[in-house]
């Protein structure tokens, strides 16, 4: 390692629990930040965090903390790991205490209700001037503290906010590419949420593999052709955030946004559904925000019209199933690589 560092972690879920081990294990002074007084003396106490990576022993180097500004302050890197309903809240409470050209990176892979703004934009408008990075790729929480061996995304503007993320984050058994499309890959972590509560839909309701990869594939062209329609650079969605969580979160049940898609497939109601996850499940909100942008644009994006409908409509599978295999049968791969 060439620098040990100052690093905060905000948020104390499970995904903000394994960014920080990983980060005191390289050696970094890491302080984890969680709002509630109780949980974080309980968890810096018995070195575990209990309720969400049960029997996950915490790193040495992690400093849990319910003091806010005890946490960010003097850090060079400071990760956001809480949901986008409440990202900007966290971040504009702690930006009087941030230290002036800290880095800020979202880890959270959703779009803030109520508009159409990612968790870039939020930390630009937030802390202007900020150095700001995100990350995205196929990364259980569950997987990525039990060692098994995982890479991700890092997408800054800045190269140099891509090279400390990678030193600070890079360890025997995980590995951090670096990518300039902060958008693309912000879209491609949100969109990918989308399909994975369809997916889990389908496995409740017994499809086999061939409408598995049917799903994940046309989920694909969906994610590009949105991506496109926004100024994105489609190609992003073939790296790891794109491609390689798509078939991390649509082929296994520790998704959460896969497991709620299951639950309703067998008949739970949504607003149940959610509550038994009792975690977050981005691809919900992600799922109407989605579908009032692609109507706007004019976007075809039939499985998120599908789920919209399922989920928000009333409208029963069955029926959702029949429209969509009896829509136009149009072109297979409708991108190509010019020049
Ligand atoms: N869990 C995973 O495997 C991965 C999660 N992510 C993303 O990371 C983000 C966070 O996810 P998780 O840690 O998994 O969520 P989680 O549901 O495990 O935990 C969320 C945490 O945020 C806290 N929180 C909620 N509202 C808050 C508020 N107003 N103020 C302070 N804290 C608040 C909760 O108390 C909880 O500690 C999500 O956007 C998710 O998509 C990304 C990669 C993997
Ligand atoms: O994004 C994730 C893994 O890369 C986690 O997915 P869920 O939020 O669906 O659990």
């Amino acid at each position: 390692m060439t620098q040990k560092n100052t690093i905060a972690v905000l948020g104390g879920g499970s995904f903000g629990t394994a960014i920080a081990n990983i980060i005191a294990g390289n050696g970094h002074d890491t302080r984890q930040w969680m709002r509630n007084a109780d949980k974080a003396a309980k968890c810096q106490e018995a070195r575990e965090n209990s309720f969400y990576l049960p029997g996950v022993p915490l790193h040495e180097n992690v400093q849990v903390t319910s003091d806010l500004q005890a946490a960010v302050q003097d850090c060079e890197i400071v990760f956001v790991a809480i949901p986008s309903s409440s990202f900007r809240e966290v971040v504009r409470l702690s930006a009087p205490s941030l230290q002036e050209n800290c880095i800020l990176v979202s880890t959270t892979k959703g779009i803030e209700p109520g508009g159409f703004k990612f968790m870039s934009n939020v930390l630009h408008e937030e802390v202007p001037g900020a150095r700001v990075g995100v990350l995205s790729g196929p990364n259980f929480a569950k997987e990525i503290v039990a060692n098994h061996y995982t890479a991700t995304v890092v997408a800054s503007e800045q190269e140099d906010v891509c090279r400390t993320i990678q030193q600070v984050l890079h360890s025997d058994t995980f590995r951090v590419y670096s990518s300039e499309d902060v958008f693309g890959v912000e879209l491609a972590g949100s969109l990918k949420n989308i399909y994975a509560i369809v997916t889990g839909m389908a496995a409740a309701i017994g499809v086999g593999q061939n409408t598995n990869s049917l799903l994940i594939t046309r989920s694909l062209a969906e994610m590009m052709r949105f991506a496109d329609a926004l100024g994105a650079d489609p190609m992003s969605l073939i790296g790891l955030a794109g491609v390689g969580d798509l078939i991390l979160t649509c082929s296994s049940d520790l998704s959460r946004n896969y497991r709620v898609g299951y639950m309703v497939g067998q008949g739970k109601p949504l607003e149940q559904a959610i509550a038994d996850i009792g975690q977050v499940a981005e691809g919900v909100n992600t799922v109407k925000l989605i579908k009032h942008k692609a109507d706007e644009l004019g976007v075809y994006m039939p499985l998120v019209s599908a789920i919209h409908a399922i989920l928000f409509e009333k409208c029963p599978i069955p029926e959702v199933i029949k429209g969509l295999m009896s829509g136009a049968q149009t072109f297979d791969v409708a991108y190509s690589v010019k020049n």
